[in-house]
C-alpha cells in the first residue's frame, strides 16, 4: 500500500504549477506565493495519476490531530504538512494573500482551495519523502474536489480525530500559541463550518470505504494506540 498512485508526482507537479496559458484553463490564481513562480492550472482530469505516493489526510479541528501527527512522522517516518501552518506562514510572509488569509483565519472560513492546494503541492513536490500526512485539509468538499482532480489520485486513507465538542473547546482554549483564531468567539464559528462543511468530506470518505474514525479522548499514549495500527497495517501491505 506504501507504495501506491503516484509515479510521477514532481514531473506532474511541476506540470501542474508551471505550464502557463497553453490548453489548459487557468485555475483562480496565477500569482506568486511566498515569491515563487508558481502558475497553478487546472488540469481537468488530464494529469498523469501519481503512483507511488501515500497520500493520507488526517481531520478533525482542535481535537489533537496535530499531536498525533508528531508520533506518526517519529514512528512511521511521514512527512508531515499541517495545512494551517502553511496558511499562517503566508500570512507571516506578508505575502499578496496574507491579508485574505488572516482574515479568513480570523473569521474561522475556509480559504480558497486555488491557494491552499498550491501550497500544500509545492511542499510535496520539494520533499523527497513519498509519505505524506496531510493535516487539517480539505475542509470541504471544494477543497477534496480541487486536491484530487489536480493530483488526480485519492488519498490511500483517512484519519478522523472524533472529538467531542467541550473538549475541543477547552483544548483550543489552553493551545497557548497566540493564535488569533484560539478564541470563543472564532471557535463557535469554526464549529459551525466543521459542521456544515468538513463532516460532508468525513462522510464521503467513510462512504468510499477509506475512513479510520479515532476516539480523540484520551492520553496521548491512548489516542497512538489506536492510530498505531492503522499505519502498522499498510506497513505491513507494503512489505
Ligand atoms: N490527548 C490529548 N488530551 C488532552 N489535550 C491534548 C491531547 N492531544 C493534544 N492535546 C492538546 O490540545 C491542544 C490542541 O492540540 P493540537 O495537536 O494542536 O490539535 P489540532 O491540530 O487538531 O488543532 C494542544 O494544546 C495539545 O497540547
Ligand atoms: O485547509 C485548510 C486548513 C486550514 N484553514 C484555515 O486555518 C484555520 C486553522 O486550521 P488548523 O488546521 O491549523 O487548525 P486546527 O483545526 O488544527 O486547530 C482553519 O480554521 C481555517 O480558517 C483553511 O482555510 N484551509
Ligand atoms: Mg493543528
Amino acid at each position: 500500500m506504501w507504495k501506491r498512485a503516484t509515479a510521477t508526482l514532481k514531473s506532474s507537479l511541476s506540470l501542474h504549477i508551471t505550464n502557463e496559458g497553453s490548453k489548459y484553463n487557468a485555475f483562480h490564481c496565477h500569482r506568486f506565493i511566498s515569491g515563487s513562480p508558481l502558475h497553478f492550472q487546472e488540469m481537468n482530469g488530464i494529469c498523469p495519476k501519481h503512483v507511488d505516493s501515500v497520500i493520507t489526510f488526517v481531520l478533525g479541528p482542535g481535537s489533537g490531530k496535530g499531536t498525533q501527527c508528531a508520533r506518526i512522522v517519529e514512528t512511521f517516518g511521514f512527512k508531515h504538512l499541517s495545512a494551517g501552518d502553511l496558511l499562517r506562514k503566508e500570512v507571516v510572509s506578508a505575502t499578496e494573500y496574507g491579508t485574505m488569509i488572516l482574515d479568513t483565519i480570523r473569521e474561522g472560513k475556509i480559504v480558497p482551495s486555488a491557494v491552499t492546494v498550491k501550497l500544500i503541492l509545492r511542499e510535496m513536490e520539494s520533499s523527497d519523502n513519498h509519505k505524506f500526512l496531510i493535516d487539517g485539509f480539505p475542509r470541504s468538499e471544494e477543497n477534496r474536489i480541487a486536491f484530487e482532480r489536480i493530483t488526480g489520485s485519492e488519498p490511500d486513507f483517512v484519519l478522523f480525530f472524533d472529538c467531542p465538542e467541550e473538549e475541543m473547546v477547552k483544548r483550543v482554549l489552553s493551545r497557548n500559541q497566540g493564535r488569533i483564531d484560539d478564541n470563543i468567539d472564532t471557535i463557535k464559528k469554526r464549529l459551525k463550518v466543521f459542521e456544515a462543511l468538513n463532516l460532508p468530506v468525513v462522510d464521503h470518505y467513510e462512504r468510499r470505504g477509506k475512513l479510520h474514525r479515532i476516539n480523540a479522548v484520551g492520553t496521548e499514549d491512548e489516542i497512538f494506540e489506536q492510530v498505531r495500527p492503522v499505519f502498522a497495517a499498510c506497513e505491513q501491505t507494503a512489505a
